[in-house]
């Protein structure tokens, strides 16, 4: 590619780099969540939420388990300070939710959200101003000591409207553009804006360190997060915080390195929305804690419902690829896949395992609202038996014996493949139910009945062709004596090779499936029957064996 020496790092590794976070292997505790999505999500959209929206998404959240929700920039539009009104006069805030709303360094915008504010019960005041050398130069043309100055102004202008404004307020402070800023020159300014506000045990003050733009590798993050938190005046009163947005599709990562290093807090939106590639995803991050035993305490458990919700609100899609909640994250099309995750589930279900290992799954689909039948084992020209057995077994209850999940597996790969589509599990048993459950195609059982002397003697009426006829036979067994009867009547060499039968548990009242394969010409071929008696069952899946030859 042509151009790539017109760009240069554009960030700062911290003076000292202890790394302690990279000896540590796993997050203990899942970190206090910031929803941001009325913020920084909304902020993002072609078409912002309208009030309405923002009031059922603010809503949503709540359900969701967020305890801090950032819902606005009050002095943004009418919409966003109206909101603020709506949700402080109509009490729809929780007592145990903490709303939070950002602002500016400037007066009338301080002022402005101190008034959509007005009788908050528990409320965070947000500030920021930019940090960055980038910043500093290109857009406040302003020296190191001047953008100090900026935030020093803010944090006490917010001081002034806190203690003059009835409600609970906290403070937050975010140098923004964080990561494209000295790291000695972050602390300074982060320690400046603490010394305003003396932070307490009561009144504890978050700093957030933003990854504004995404521009290096996660670890330099966890190494500027570390270094911050490990020489900010005040912190055992501080909360430490991070906001990183996924420039580089990194954001995952940098966030669990973050919370390693010792952020305790974390702001970011459902599925990542939020400027250009987005903000951190909270579920992805909350499920990767909870596929490793940590509770991430969101209520999580119908990610569907969750993701219809979602894209309906913002017009905004997830992907089919997105972890945890894309469509296809959990589908298995290939055979090796499909037999693995079957055996693996038929293993858990055999040992009554409670801790969750089955191959290919980092976690357990149900978990989370997802069906295995439908969202895990898809059928296509990949398929195997494994997979289409394990679909007959779950949705229709048919166990087929292993042999015979083989002959059906290849016969509905090849249909797949012909059609060059999936085949869908309703598909899958209607071609099923039609060429090998009570096939009729040439004869068609009328009626039977034995008298046992010594062996099993049958006399049966059968259609064939449309003319009905009388067979005899005799046999050591029912079955055997179908057999002999079909057999000499009807002149066909044949060999029952393999017989089972169990009573069919789904969809219906008491029926039993029976399997039967015959060997013709050195070739298996199979056939089932299904019947409320299992003698009935077992001579239609005999019959429907050599109408299938
Ligand atoms: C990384 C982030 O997500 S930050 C959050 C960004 N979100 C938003 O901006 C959404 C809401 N914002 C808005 O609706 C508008 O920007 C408003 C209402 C806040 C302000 O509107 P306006 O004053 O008309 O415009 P604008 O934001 O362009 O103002 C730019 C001015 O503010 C200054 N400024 C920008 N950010 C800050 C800040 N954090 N603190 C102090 N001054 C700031 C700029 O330097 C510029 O100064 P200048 O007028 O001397 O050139
Ligand atoms: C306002 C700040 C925290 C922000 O959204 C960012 O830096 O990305
Ligand atoms: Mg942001």
């Amino acid at each position: 590619m042509k151009n790539y020496e017109k760009y240069k790092k554009g960030y700062f590794m911290p003076p000292v780099t202890s790394m302690n976070w990279a000896s540590k292997d796993s997050i203990d505790e899942s970190p206090i969540w910031c929803s941001v999505d009325l913020r920084d999500g909304n902020q993002s959209l072609i078409i912002p939420m309208d009030l309405e929206k923002k009031i059922e998404f603010f809503t949503f959240l709540v359900s969701l388990g967020f305890k801090e929700i950032e819902v606005g920039f009050p002095a943004a539009s009418e919409t966003e300070f109206n909101l603020l009104r709506r949700l402080i006069e109509e009490d729809l805030i929780p007592d145990d939710v903490t709303i939070q709303v950002l602002t500016q360094s400037r007066e009338h915008i301080i002022k402005r959200t101190f008034e959509a504010l007005k009788g908050a019960k528990n409320a965070v005041v947000h500030l920021y101003n930019s940090t960055s050398v980038a910043q500093r130069e290109q857009v406040f043309k302003k020296s190191k000591s001047e953008i100090i100055a900026l935030g020093v102004t803010g944090a006490k202008l917010l001081n002034e409207y806190a203690n003059n404004t009835e409600g609970n307020f906290r403070f937050e402070y975010s140098p923004e553009s964080f990561t494209g800023t000295e790291m000695e020159f972050a602390l300074e300014i982060c320690n400046e804006v603490l010394e305003v506000w003396k932070p307490t045990s009561e009144k504890k003050v978050i700093i957030n360190l933003p990854s504004t733009v995404q521009v290096s590798m996660p670890h330099v993050y966890a190494s500027q997060i570390e270094y911050i938190s490990s020489n900010l005046k005040f912190r055992d009163n501080v909360i430490i915080s991070i906001h990183p947005h996924n420039d580089r599709g990194t954001a995952v990562a940098e966030a669990e390195l973050g919370l390693l290093a010792g952020a305790q807090r974390v702001e970011g939106t459902l599925f990542g929305n939020g400027e250009r590639t987005g903000n951190v995803d909270i579920i992805t991050l909350a499920l990767n804690m909870f596929s490793q035993g940590i509770n991430p305490n969101l209520n999580l458990e119908n990610i569907p419902h969750i993701v219809s919700f979602y894209e309906k609100m913002t017009c905004m899609e997830v992907s089919q690829r997105h972890p945890y909640s894309g469509e296809l994250v959990f589908a298995a099309f290939s055979g090796s896949h499909q037999d693995a995750i079957a055996k693996g589930m038929e293993y858990h279900d055999n040992n009554n395992l409670n801790d969750w290992r089955v191959p290919y799954l980092p976690l357990d689909p149900k978990d989370i609202g997802r069906e295995y039948a439908s969202d895990v084992i898809r059928i296509n020209s990949q398929s195997g038996k494994g997979g289409i057995g394990f679909l007959l077994k779950e949705n229709y209850g048919y166990d087929l014996p292993p042999k015979m999940r083989e002959d059906l597996g290849y016969t509905i790969k090849n249909i797949s493949d012909k059609l060059n589509k999936e085949l869908k599990s309703d598909e899958i048993y209607e071609l099923f139910k039609k060429d090998y459950i009570n096939n009729e195609t040439t004869i068609k059982l009328i009626d039977y009945h034995f008298v046992r002397n010594g062996n099993f003697h049958v006399t049966m009426e059968c259609e064939i062709d449309g003319i009905v006829k009388t067979y005899t036979g005799i046999g050591n067994g029912r079955l055997d004596a179908v057999a002999n009867a079909l057999k000499s009547n009807l002149n066909v060499d044949y060999s029952i090779q393999t017989y089972s039968e169990h009573s069919l548990e789904i969809g219906s009242d008491s029926l039993a499936a029976a399997y039967v394969g015959i060997t013709v010409d050195n070739k298996i071929v199979w056939g089932v029957g299904v019947n409320h008696d299992i003698i009935n069952a077992s001579i239609k899946a005999l019959i429907s064996a050599i109408n299938r030859k």
